[in-house]
């Protein structure tokens, strides 16, 4: 079975006639369990769409999407929702934590969601928020956090359990270099565990830590690159310098 994601000749139209646009224009694309791969492009090129497809939340016009070897299409209504809400993390520039939960809550809340009882979650949330290097903070509100922390915790909660799927929009949009540089190494590091991830990003310098880096135009695939990073990873384990 292939692990990961695959899109197999995706198109996306939105609008009919003159107001027709084509969002997306038969993407082809594998992203791999373990990679990260970075998208690129001006805006309205199609980047958001690519993502929102990717993680089953929009149909594709045509075209296949298949998560972990299983056509997307193909499940019901049910077996789409539990696949986003067990295997699919979102991290969103705006959409982020909940206020009045702490950092735990805010990363326990989708396993209880899905059922897990309040101590085993509370102690996922932790080992999560550890791999980012919040652990020390689990239990400040999201406005005692800096926007990097913040950013951190919404990661955490991104990949917490068995997610299989991490999926980022600008998730560095709001920071510094420094803090958007430690950001893309937390994603490298949680997609190294065996996700499939894909970050949507404005600045090359970020995209380079993403083992790939794609390039779209006006809703097509023009360009697809390794930074040095990425390669340099296929001979050690932080290959970035
Ligand atoms: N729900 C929608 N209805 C109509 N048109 C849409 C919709 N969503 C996106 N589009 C159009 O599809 C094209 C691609 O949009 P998309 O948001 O994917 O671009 P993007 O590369 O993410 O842009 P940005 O960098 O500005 O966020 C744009 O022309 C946009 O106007």
């Amino acid at each position: 079975m292939m692990q990961g994601i695959e899109l197999e000749g995706v198109s996306k139209t939105f609008g009919a006639d003159e107001s027709e646009v084509h969002a997306l224009q038969n993407v082809s694309l594998t992203i791999s369990a373990g990679e990260l791969v970075a998208v690129m492009g001006a805006s309205g090129s199609g980047k958001s769409t690519l993502l929102t497809i990717a993680g089953s939340l929009e149909e594709p016009s045509s075209g296949t999407v298949k998560i972990h070897g299983r056509d997307v299409s193909s499940m019901s209504k049910n077996e789409r929702a539990r696949l986003r809400r067990r295997s699919i993390g979102y991290v969103f520039q705006d959409l982020n934590l909940l206020a009045g939960l702490t950092a735990a809550e805010n990363v326990s809340l989708p396993l209880e969601l899905d059922g897990m009882g309040l101590k085993a979650a509370r102690r996922t949330a932790l080992a999560a928020l550890d791999r980012v290097g919040m652990a020390e903070r689990a239990d400040r509100f999201p406005d005692q956090l800096s926007g990097g922390e913040r950013q951190r915790v919404a990661i955490a909660r991104a990949v917490v359990g068995q997610r299989d799927v991490l999926l980022a929009d600008e998730p560095t949009g709001a920071l510094d270099s420094v803090n958007g540089e430690s950001v893309m190494r937390i994603l490298r590091s949680a997609c190294q565990d065996g996700v499939a991830g894909v970050v949507v990003t404005h600045d090359a310098q970020l995209a380079s830590w993403a083992h790939r880096v794609i390039f779209l135009r006006d809703g097509r695939i023009v360009d697809q690159t390794v930074p040095a990073a990425g390669v340099d990873s296929l001979l050690s384990d932080d290959g970035h310098p």
